[in-house]
């Protein structure tokens, strides 16, 4: 892969560190910005050998970072530049870059971070269409996903180690729609899933996705679903880029009321953003969501908050009940009664 390393940043890994550090601020104070957003649109890296007393706590992340330990990963160094500068930091790509102690440096900071790996072409398809076989009762056996292409990242997947990360974020996509079912599916149970890519110069950056779902139907019928995508790689990426940086701008800003009256903001992961990644990082504990519609329902639902509204549950009672559908004719389904902050603001003449 040597051939393409050809914007090297030199010296030890905490120098690259002040580096990348300094090229922030530099960018930042040039184009006189409020607000920089780092995200991570290079290549692939190989997983980094996840240690304790190296990657899981911010203390002893800092101090591998000093003693030029081998394990902490290019994405780490520039993860933890950007979180130190203040910045959010999102990335692309499918390495392990937001270790344990990269997460907990974010959160003591209060910066966001949120990954892993553009979701753009099969794996988007995949979060449809596994949701939609587990839901209404075929149950997928056997998923087999082939892509080949013939760009920059092609090339890189094609290294042995690269190409693992890329199968991680890929393969761990249908868990949560199989566990979600457990009719079809006895506790540890999994369809066969391979994903083989290819580098195939030739295409460039047209990338050919074949995907073939095998699922078990009624009396051990089969039902088999063959796909075939062609698409540019680069044009499917990009508008996911422009929407993660905008959105997690616009999450950053949310803050809810506590009880106190305090706000507090979303915590440091920013999960919602799993709609746009393959690999979706959640909080420690928390739930990781692969299914794309629900992914989308977190967002919109987020942003229906922040405008007061209620969730969007679909139940659309007003459409189904007679008194309820009389109201919503009326206008009276509109008309509750005034709220007491409603009311003291009417009592002030505030309009
Ligand atoms: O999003 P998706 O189509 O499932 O996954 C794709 C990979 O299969 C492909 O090898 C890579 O080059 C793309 O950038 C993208 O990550």
């Amino acid at each position: 892969m040597a051939d393409r390393a050809t914007n090297l940043i030199r010296g030890t890994k905490y120098e690259q560190y002040l580096q990348v550090r300094a090229d922030i601020k530099d960018f930042r104070d040039k184009n006189k910005l409020d607000k920089v957003i780092v995200l991570w649109t290079a290549n692939t890296e190989r997983f980094c050998e996840v240690r304790a007393g190296v990657h899981d706590t911010s203390e002893n992340i800092e101090r591998a970072l000093r003693d030029n330990n081998s394990e902490i990963s290019p994405s780490t160094i520039f993860a933890l530049a950007a979180i130190d500068e203040n910045c959010i930091y999102i990335n692309g790509s499918p390495q392990n870059t937001l270790v344990a102690g990269v997460v907990e440096r974010a959160e003591a900071r209060g910066v966001f971070v949120a990954g892993d790996d553009f979701k753009s072409g099969q794996t988007k398809l995949k979060s449809v269409l596994v949701d939609f076989l587990v839901s209404a009762g075929l149950k997928p056996v056997s998923i087999v996903s082939y892509n080949h292409l013939g760009n920059n990242d092609g090339k890189n997947l094609s290294a042995p180690k690269q190409f693992r990360s890329k199968e991680i974020t890929k393969s761990n996509v249908v868990d949560d729609m199989v566990e979600s079912n457990q009719i079809l599916y006895k506790p540890g149970e999994k369809p066969d899933h391979v994903v083989v890519i290819k580098y195939v110069p030739y295409v460039g950056d047209s990338k050919r996705a074949m995907d073939e779902y095998t699922s078990e139907i009624l009396l051990h019928g089969t039902n088999t679903i063959v796909v075939h995508n062609t698409c540019e790689d680069s044009l499917l990426a990009v508008p996911l880029i422009l929407d993660l940086v905008l959105l997690a701008d616009l999450f950053s800003r949310l803050a809810f009321r506590e009880t106190d009256n305090s706000y507090v903001r979303l915590h440091a992961v920013l999960s919602p953003l799993a709609y746009l990644l393959k690999a979706p990082l959640v909080a420690s504990g928390a739930p990781v969501v692969n299914a794309l519609f629900k992914q989308r329902a977190n967002i919109d639902n987020l942003l229906r908050a922040a405008l007061a509204l209620p969730p969007n549950n679909n139940l659309g009672l007003e459409h189904k009940v007679p008194f309820l559908m009389k109201e919503l004719h009326s206008g009276a389904l509109f008309n509750s009664p005034p709220n007491k902050k409603q009311k003291l603001t009417h009592e002030n003449g505030d309009k």
